[in-house]
Formats: C-alpha cells, sequence, structure tokens
C-alpha cells in the first residue's frame, strides 16, 4: 500500500489521527467509529512514512485473536513483515519479557505460568495446610482477593489489614500462597504483570534499554486497563517514547476486574502535550441501533460525552422478543438463526450474547434441535481437558520438578496407592521444611520418614519422572509428548476405562502431540526457553481463545464481555430482565449498575444490521424457577426505535427431550424399537441421546445428540444403533 492508500477509507478526523506528528495521542470515540482500524493504519503510516522499525514500535490489544488479526493487517498494509514488532496482550507481553529477563525478575529460567484453574487447586491446598476450613475460606474467593491485591500492585507486605481478621487470614493465604509459587517456580496472570512491573522498578538499566527501543507504543482498549497495566505502560512510554492509547469510557466494562476509566484522565495527566482526537461517525451499525445504544448510554453520568452518528439508513427496528420461558426464547432464537441463514446463507454473520456462561446451556440445546452449528467462545478448551492437563501435568514436573501445582495433579494420576495420609504428611513436612514437594518427598525417603508401601510408591513415582525425563530428553517436542502420554501410565489408565469416552480422551492425547508439531515457537524466544518451556506456556497462556473447528461455518455463543471489539450482521441478547442483566448484585448500587449499562452499550453496538433483545417472563437458572421483569435498559430505549414481538402460540415439533420435552409427553415412536430421550450407541459416534425423528419405517431418521460429537441425524436402518 502506497501513502495515499493508507489514507484512502479513512475520514477526515480518522486522517488527522493517522498522520498527525509524532505525539503522544487519545483516540476517544465510541463503538464502531473505526478506532481499531486508525490504530492499525497508524503502525502502517509509522513504518512507512516515519520509517518506524518495526522493532521500535508495540502494540497492545485486548485479546490474542485481536493481537494476531492487528500483525496481519498491518502486514497487508505495509507488504512486508513486521519481524521485531512486539504485538500482544498485556499478559503476553509481560511473559515475554519474563522469560527474556528471568534472572533479572528473579524467576527460575523454566518458570510456569499457572492457569485459573491450577490456581483455584493450589489454593485450595494452601487453605488446607493452614488448618482453615474451606466453606469460610473458599478457594475462589482467596483468588479473587489475590488477584485484585496484584492486580493494584500489592504485596502482602504492603496491606495493611488493620484489626480486621478477615483481612488479615486473607493476606495471611496471600503469603503462604506466594511462598509456594516463588518456590515452584509458578507465576499466575496476575503475578506476570505485577513481576513486569518490578521488572521496571528494579532493573533501571532494563527499563531505560527498552524505553529507548519503543518509539512507539499504541494501546487498543484503553479504557479496561488496570492499576498495574497503567503503572507499568507509563514507566515504559514516558520517557522517550510516543503513546497513542485508543478507547472508549462508555464501553469501560472490566471495573469488576480493577479497571480504571480514570486512567484516561490520568493519560491526559502524565502524557503531556497528548492531543486528543474524537471520531463521530459511526460505520458499523444502522441508524436505528445506534440512536438506541446512544440514547441508552446517555442514562449514565460522569460520562467523557460524545456525539456519534451515521450515514447509514435507519434499517430495521431493533426486535424485543418477550418469550414465556427460557425455552420458548431460545427456541425463538433459534428459528430466528435459521431465517437467516436460508436467507443469507452464513451462520458466521450471528452471534448470541449473554450476560453469564451459564445461559448458553439452554440455548445450546435449541440450536441442536434446530440443527444449527455453533461454536462457544468460553467453553471448555482444549488445553483445559482433564487428560490434556494430566499430561501436560507430567513434562511440567519433568520440566521443573518444583512444580507444586503438577506434582498435586499427577502424584495419583493414574493411582498408585499413595494415600491421602500420606500426602498429607508431605505437605506438612513441606510446609515445614519450606520445601516443594518433589524436595520434600526425597528427603523423607533419604531418612526414611516414609514406611512401607507408601515408600515404595513414592520411590516408583520419583524414579518414573526421573526415568521419562532421562529417556525423553533428546527427543523432539512432539515425541518428547508422545513417550510420557505412553510411558506415564495416562494412556493404559484411558485405555482400561474403556467407553466412548475414553476412547476421546485417547483421540485428545494423540491430538496433543499433532499441537506439538504444529506449535511455533515465538521467534523472539529461540534462545531463551526450550522448545517444552514454550509449548507449555503456550498451553497455559493461549488456551485458544476461540473452540476448534474454526473452518465451519458457525453461529457464535459468548458473553457480553468477550464480545468487546467484535462485529456481527445479526446480534441476539438474551436474558434481558432485572435480575439477571442488570445483575442482581449490581441494581443497587450505582457504580455497578452503571457498568451494567455499558455492557449492554457493548453487547447493542456489535450488531450492524438486525438486532433481537429478548426477555423470558419465568427463568429455570440454577435449578430455580424464577419470575423477572423485563430489563431497565429495554424501557430506556425510544420508541420509534424499536418494535416488539408479541408472544406466539408454540406449535411444537412432534416430541422432544430433556429441557424441551416439558410439554410433551415422551413416546415411543413405532416400528423403531427406540424412544425419544433413550441413551444409544454408535460404533462410531460413542453415545448419546436421542433427541428427534421423522419419518418411518425405512425411511426413519434419528437425531441423536451425541456425547463428544454433538448432534446427528442418522438413517435408523444403516446406522445400527444399540439402546443402552
Ligand atoms: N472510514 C471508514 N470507512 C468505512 N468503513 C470504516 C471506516 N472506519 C471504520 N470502518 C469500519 O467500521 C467498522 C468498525 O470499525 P472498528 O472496529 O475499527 O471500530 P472501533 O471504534 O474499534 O469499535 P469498538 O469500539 O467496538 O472496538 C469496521 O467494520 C471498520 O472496517
Ligand atoms: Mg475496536
Amino acid at each position: 500500500m502506497d501513502v495515499s492508500e493508507l489514507l484512502d477509507g479513512l475520514n477526515d478526523k480518522q486522517r488527522d489521527a493517522v498522520a498527525a506528528p509524532l505525539q503522544h495521542m487519545l483516540v476517544l470515540a465510541g463503538a464502531g467509529s473505526g478506532k481499531t482500524r486508525v490504530l492499525v493504519h497508524r503502525i502502517a503510516w509509522l513504518m512507512q512514512v516515519e520509517q518506524a522499525s518495526p522493532h521500535s514500535i508495540l502494540a497492545v490489544t485486548f485479546t490474542n485473536k485481536a493481537a494476531s488479526e492487528m500483525r496481519a493487517r498491518v502486514e497487508s498494509s505495509v507488504g512486508g513483515n513486521t519481524h521485531g514488532m512486539w504485538i500482544g496482550t498485556f499478559h503476553g507481553l509481560a511473559h515475554r519479557l519474563l522469560r527474556m529477563h528471568f534472572q533479572e525478575a528473579k524467576l527460575p529460567q523454566s518458570f510456569q505460568v499457572l492457569d485459573s484453574d491450577d490456581q483455584v487447586r493450589l489454593l485450595k491446598r494452601i487453605i488446607r495446610t493452614l488448618n482453615l476450613d474451606e466453606k469460610k475460606w473458599p478457594a475462589k474467593q482467596a483468588a479473587w482477593y489475590i488477584n485484585g491485591k496484584k492486580d493494584e500492585g500489592l504485596r502482602p507486605q504492603h496491606i495493611d489489614a488493620g484489626y480486621d481478621p478477615t483481612e488479615q487470614t486473607f493476606i495471611n493465604i496471600y503469603k503462604n500462597y506466594q511462598e509456594t509459587c516463588d518456590r515452584s517456580g509458578l507465576v499466575d496472570f496476575a503475578e506476570l504483570l505485577l513481576r513486569a512491573h518490578e521488572l521496571w522498578l528494579n532493573n533501571p538499566i532494563l527499563l531505560a534499554h527498552y524505553q529507548q527501543r519503543f518509539k512507539h507504543i499504541l494501546v487498543d482498549e484503553f479504557q479496561d486497563t488496570n492499576a498495574i497495566q497503567y503503572a507499568w505502560l507509563s514507566l515504559l512510554g514516558q520517557q522517550s517514547s510516543r503513546v497513542m492509547i485508543v478507547g472508549d469510557d462508555d464501553q469501560s466494562i472490566y471495573g469488576w476486574r480493577g479497571a480504571k476509566v480514570e486512567n484516561i484522565q490520568r493519560f491526559l495527566d502524565d502524557f503531556s502535550g497528548a492531543k486528543t482526537i474524537r471520531l463521530e461517525q459511526n460505520y458499523r451499525s444502522t441508524g436505528n441501533i445506534l440512536k438506541a445504544a446512544n440514547q441508552l448510554i446517555a442514562n449514565n453520568n460522569n460520562r467523557l460525552g460524545k456525539d456519534l452518528w451515521t450515514d447509514d439508513n435507519a434499517g430495521d427496528k431493533i426486535a424485543i422478543y418477550s418469550a414465556f420461558n427460557e425455552i420458548d426464547e431460545a427456541r425463538f432464537i433459534a428459528g430466528r438463526a435459521k431465517h437467516w441463514f436460508e436467507e443469507q446463507g452464513s451462520y458466521d454473520d450471528i452471534a448470541i450474547l449473554y450476560r453469564s456462561n451459564a445461559q448458553s446451556r439452554i440455548v445450546e440445546e435449541a440450536l441442536m434441535q434446530a440443527n444449527i452449528p455453533y461454536r462457544i467462545y468460553g467453553g471448555v478448551r482444549f488445553f483445559e481437558r482433564q487428560e490434556i492437563k494430566d499430561a501436560l501435568a507430567y513434562l511440567r514436573l519433568m520440566n521443573n520438578r518444583n512444580d507444586d501445582a503438577a506434582f498435586e495433579r499427577i502424584i495419583n494420576t493414574p493411582t498408585r496407592g499413595i494415600g491421602n495420609q500420606t500426602l498429607s504428611l508431605v505437605r506438612d513436612a513441606a510446609r515445614s521444611l519450606g520445601k516443594t514437594m518433589w524436595d520434600t518427598c526425597k528427603h523423607m525417603l533419604a531418612l526414611q520418614e516414609l514406611k512401607g508401601r507408601s515408600a515404595n510408591a513414592i520411590t516408583n513415582f520419583v524414579n518414573l519422572i526421573e526415568q521419562l525425563e532421562d529417556d525423553s530428553c533428546d527427543l523432539n517436542l512432539d515425541q518428547q509428548a508422545n513417550h510420557v502420554i505412553q510411558h506415564s501410565g495416562l494412556k493404559a489408565m484411558y485405555q482400561a476405562e474403556k467407553g466412548e469416552k475414553a476412547e476421546r480422551r485417547i483421540d485428545n492425547l494423540n491430538e496433543l502431540v499433532t499441537a506439538c508439531q504444529t506449535f511455533e515457537k515465538d521467534p523472539d524466544l529461540v534462545e531463551e526457553v526450550s522448545d517444552l518451556t514454550a509449548f507449555l506456556t503456550h498451553a497455559a497462556l493461549e488456551a485458544g481463545e476461540s473452540q476448534a473447528d474454526e473452518f465451519e461455518s458457525a453461529v457464535q455463543l459468548m458473553t457480553m464481555h468477550s464480545a468487546k471489539g467484535l462485529e456481527f450482521p445479526l446480534v441476539f441478547i438474551a436474558g434481558m430482565e432485572e435480575g439477571m442483566f442488570p445483575s442482581q448484585q449490581s441494581v443497587e448500587d450505582i457504580g455497578r449498575l452503571e457498568e451494567e449499562r455499558r455492557l449492554c452499550y457493548v453487547g447493542m453496538t456489535r450488531a450492524m444490521q438486525k438486532l433481537y433483545l429478548c426477555h423470558a417472563e419465568a427463568r429455570r437458572l440454577y435449578g430455580q424457577e424464577k419470575y423477572h421483569r423485563p430489563s431497565r435498559f429495554l424501557k430506556e430505549l425510544p420508541d420509534e426505535c424499536v418494535e416488539e414481538i408479541r408472544m406466539q402460540s408454540q406449535v411444537s415439533r412432534p416430541a422432544t427431550t430433556g429441557r424441551f420435552a416439558n410439554t410433551i409427553t415422551l413416546e415411543s415412536f413405532e416400528n423403531t424399537g427406540f424412544s425419544l430421550g433413550q441413551r444409544v450407541l454408535h460404533a462410531k459416534f460413542g453415545e448419546g441421546v436421542i433427541l428427534n425423528y421423522e419419518g418411518s419405517d425405512a425411511q426413519a431418521r434419528v437425531q441423536v445428540n451425541f456425547d463428544e460429537v454433538g448432534v446427528k441425524w442418522l438413517m435408523v436402518s444403516y446406522a445400527n444403533l444399540q439402546a443402552i
């Protein structure tokens, strides 16, 4: 792209930002006004016009997906390579720095990233060893506390609990947890940021080096940076860089996780001379959608204030559907999605958004019923599956014996007769010796403090790990993974379990070997870390933000939080009820209510052409049926932009199962010998439940929801299903 092309396709204000002289800048603008587009073009401009080397550019985005898209877009604009440019999330960038400077960060070279699930497990154990009641001190809450403090930059010694015994206990948990992590070489997500900040504070020469290097810093979605991210950024950027931040105060939705929208104001104070550019034209949504979203957000106080308009025509009205219950709502959505597909030919255009992940299941059922392919963001991802985490734990322990989280996960997987009693003995000893589990075991074995069968079992475990490492240390990454899967006992354990589920797990383990084969190491870290360490970090950190099957056209399901920055021609928002959205906890607190309203603004402004807002009069969630009034947010929308869709009388399909069966009795369908809701076994697809049928006799087809492969229609006469 030459220079004029870089500026084509931009309006005047966008051009001002892209082609501005080198200076600090804030681009403050509403949803869909082209902020992300401006940021990408600015990077290309810097390279082409200002002759900036890719080395001197650092760009921060909100998700790994956004980061790789940004890299691809910059590459295509400058027609070249962006090698040396740092593009990533705050966490990703912090991780890279810590790897490159592990010594200065006081970390062992093979430190491992602890994902949130493992963090909670580790905390559970610590709470137990501290003899605290797990009911009173839930591990999740402790994780919340610790992460919150870390996000504010606080170590245990910085927190003053005063006379508050609850806080004192949390601080004690934090302290013990941190000691364990430090001993084990484990770094949780919040710790990545905190350490990266401390790296600057404790190593002025290193900081100066990076201040010199990154002459251009650009940050997308700035409104959701938290205190520690801001502190890190301002240390890096204030000296000799030009910092461009883009954001929208109306889309700040991570306040609950410590994000501070005030950072926008702070930026203007700290980065003197920063120029503010406002973009006002929205290119994403139709007139009705934009007008309604603008009017909704106008109900919030203390906004920085923005006008947003569009050239687009008014388009369809926003449709509000009042369902009588959540099943009706889900069916309605599935029906409209199908209709869109039939007219437009694509499911990719469609997003179904909700407030919390728990709402997805019922929508999924309706989509399966209607045979609509879908993909969930935030479901159980590949690297979070049990068998994968087991195999990774072996690799982690081989890589770093001090990794207590990995040790705990596999010490008895597969079972080797090491009882809870022996384990608590080791844990207590570890605590009083201040050593890791691994070292403690060796210590106790040497002193013969473990006896009989336990001693044997633990000796075998120790030998196994050492043997695995000896035998595989010279192998390639994928061979190494394969070796571990074959010889750790994991594969044998799943083989012994039998059944489709176990087979699936073995398939996944094989898939892990493939993942190792195709893994590409961050080129900037080739020297710093082994392939194995790099891969293990990748598994913990990037865990694939979307699910498998990227290539199939599918409806996307996600929370409104994860929809940030994205856009779709057709959007549904489900569960627009008081108590759901805004959530119950937020209705009495004006600050939280306003954050919910911003979330609604984010949700609505994802829609390009058509938006459906749905609510249900009765809803069963978490096992309870509740009646809710429609969300106040619906009432805040201008009448002229919305139309209500009346409750439709439901003409049911012949029969359904599960949650959809409450109005219909399960009937056996003739001549097949099967009944709806029945569990069946298929030679290839494994176990599943019959959901639906059509036709009869030789033409009879059944719809089965298989546990592992999802919904399929099968001819009864060929499928050879067995009732189980
Ligand atoms: N000048 C323009 N002409 C045509 N299309 C544009 C222009 N600027 C932006 N767009 C398009 O408008 C849409 C929204 O742009 P973009 O995603 O950059 O907005 P944003 O401000 O980052 O939104 P959000 O606040 O949701 O992150 C994109 O499809 C983009 O390609
Ligand atoms: Mg954006």
